[in-house]
């Protein structure tokens, strides 16, 4: 049990892989942050829905990020390691040499994207089976899951790639391979992305059916036959070779590592909410939902019992916090989105100049304008005759549908600076109204959630923080510590080390509540009748979409 003296003196490090950057944080007992390093990854778009990264490009980020969090800190005080990542595909062959992962045979980028839809033929193949591993992931496999994607390879490059492949890892187990030579894999990732069960194991019958039955054959040494729950200590700790690379002590113990929503859930969900007037005080924790906003949104819900949610990911037992099922909501371009919609505006030079001059961040000078412009009405009142379906990217939840896109209606014949401002707002409120919709049909389907737990890139935006507290009508609780899926990566290191007898205990310990944003409920009429509309819009696409089908 962790001392006040010792809490002092003892650090973790958590590494957080996200979709744009890597980041890692020097983090104490109690949760707080005392160092912050980032650094951006290349991203690779060779062709329209395909996505590629490198996972030597990653390494070395970690180890640029990891080297300046602990500079200047007595190694000796580092008790743990813990990584995070986003669930992208890395393909090694025999002696885990990097393998392309593309028709150039670029072997640097190994890595299929979590975001990336090349695989959509084989995911439909994949869902016409009906086989009943389809029940733990929402009813309906999605494009971005591991399965397609592999069949894709198998499809698509069988000689430069699937026939040479020794390794197919999880971007967050890739990491803890590198750092230990553990190929043990993670509950958490082959869970939530390769259809493994934490009862029964993986079911032979799924990948024959789908055309994969060689993953079955080498006794799925390829995919991951030694899997350990999240937290777990990995190994002999951090290999001499890979503690040179981070800078840190060899044998320092590396956890098992989690999918970086996952991390932000164990980094918020447990926090005490005593005297903040939350509704979740003295409730279960399974009433607080913790959503995570970064280049998507993944919506982390609990439960003690599992809960089958028609499009929702799961349920999904021990993948986030142990002994609970997890459903998973997501929006799979949120934060992508917005600077989308942002930067494609003809005022974005504008705005960028104009946000440059007094210093700010786009966002800020973006949500400094609409201040200006609103006069007396609330801000959100700006949108009455603008609307907008986010899903430019398919739907990942509830309605689970990758062929749905974007639509935008209100459009004028202006682009300025107000145009890009209240397109901007109206963006930011489509997300929100997905996150409604999200939480409806977990509640229909058995969770009862009063809460909302918010953190990720997004969670800096205090528009988008707000407008989620009013569009769905909850309060909003942001952590003490703005970067939250850091502190859920050193809650890893920290349960690895053996200073916290549970992930349970950790995060009770690690995670804070910082600011609660309460909902404007003066302003609930005006945003049921937008919900309105936005049901509208998707049920008005599918009518087109019907009507072009038909003769
Ligand atoms: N200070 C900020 N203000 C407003 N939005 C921000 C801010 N910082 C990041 N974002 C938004 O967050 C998104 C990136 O979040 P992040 O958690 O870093 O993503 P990822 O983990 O996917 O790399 C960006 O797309 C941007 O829209
Ligand atoms: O599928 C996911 C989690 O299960 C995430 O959407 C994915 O990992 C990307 O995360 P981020 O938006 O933080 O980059």
């Amino acid at each position: 049990m962790p001392g006040g003296d010792q809490e002092l003196g003892t650090y973790y490090v958590g590494v957080d892989v996200g979709t744009g950057s890597v980041r890692a944080a020097l983090v104490d007992q109690r949760g707080t942050l005392l160092a912050f390093a980032d650094q951006p990854i290349n991203q690779w778009a060779p062709q329209f829905n395909h996505h590629e990264q490198s996972s030597e490009d990653i390494w070395a980020a970690c180890c640029i990020v990891t080297k300046k969090v602990v500079q200047g800190i007595d190694l000796n005080q580092i008790r743990g390691l813990g990584f995070d990542a986003t669930c992208s595909l890395v393909v090694l062959d025999k002696q885990f040499r990097p393998l392309p992962v593309n028709h150039e045979g670029d072997s640097h980028r190994n890595i299929i994207m979590w975001l990336d839809h090349r695989a959509v033929s084989q995911v439909h193949r994949i869902n016409e089976t009906k086989h009943s591993v389809l029940q733990y992931v929402g009813g309906v496999m999605s494009v971005e899951m591991q399965a397609p994607k592999l069949l894709w390879l198998k499809e698509n490059l069988r000689e430069t790639c699937w026939d040479k492949a020794g390794h197919f890892f999880d971007l967050p187990d890739f990491l803890s391979w590198k750092a230990t030579g553990v190929t043990a894999r993670s509950l958490c990732s082959l869970v939530c992305k390769w259809t493994y069960s934490a009862e029964k194991g993986w079911d032979d019958s799924f990948w024959k059916m789908v055309g994969l039955e060689d993953l079955v054959a080498d006794n799925y040494s390829k995919i991951g036959n030694q899997v350990l729950p999240p937290g777990t200590s990995l190994g002999n700790g951090l290999t001499p070779e890979a503690a040179k690379d981070l800078g840190l002590p060899a044998g320092i113990a590396v956890a098992a590592s989690l999918i970086d929503a996952h991390a932000g859930g164990l980094g918020v969900i447990g926090a005490d909410v005593r005297g903040h007037g939350l509704a979740c005080e003295g409730q279960p924790v399974t009433s607080r939902l913790a959503i995570i906003c970064g280049t998507s949104s993944c919506h982390m819900g609990i439960s003690k019992n599992p809960i089958f949610v028609p499009g929702v990911w799961g349920p999904y037992f021990s993948a986030m916090v142990p002994g609970f099922w997890l459903n998973e909501g997501g929006q799979s371009v949120t934060g992508k989105l917005i600077d989308h919609m942002v930067q494609g505006h003809a005022a974005f030079p504008e705005l960028q100049a104009k946000a440059t001059a007094r210093c700010q961040s786009i966002y800020a000078y973006l949500n400094s304008h609409l201040d200006l412009i609103k006069k007396a009405q609330p801000v959100g009142f700006l949108t009455v005759d603008l609307h907008v379906w986010p899903d430019f990217h398919g739907n990942r939840s509830p309605l689970a549908d990758l062929t749905l896109k974007g639509m935008v209606t209100g459009l004028k014949l202006s682009q300025d600076l107000d145009d890009l401002a209240i397109l901007y707002l109206a963006t930011v409120q489509a997300i929100a109204f997905g996150t409604r919709l999200i939480i409806e049909a977990m509640e229909s389907a058995g969770h009862s959630i009063s809460t909302l737990f918010l953190c990720g890139g997004l969670g800096k935006n205090p528009l988008f923080v707000q407008m989620h507290a009013d569009i769905t009508g909850m309060p909003v609780v942001l952590s003490q510590e703005v970067e939250s899926v850091l502190v859920g990566a050193a809650i890893l290191g920290a349960c690895a080390s053996g200073d916290f007898a549970s992930v349970q205990e950790a995060m009770a310990r690690m995670s804070k509540v910082g600011k609660v944003v309460f909902p404007r409920h003066e302003d609930k009429r005006y945003y049921d009748k937008k919900y309105q509309v936005f049901l509208k819009l998707v049920e008005h696409q599918k009518e087109y979409a019907s009507i072009m089908k038909g003769d």
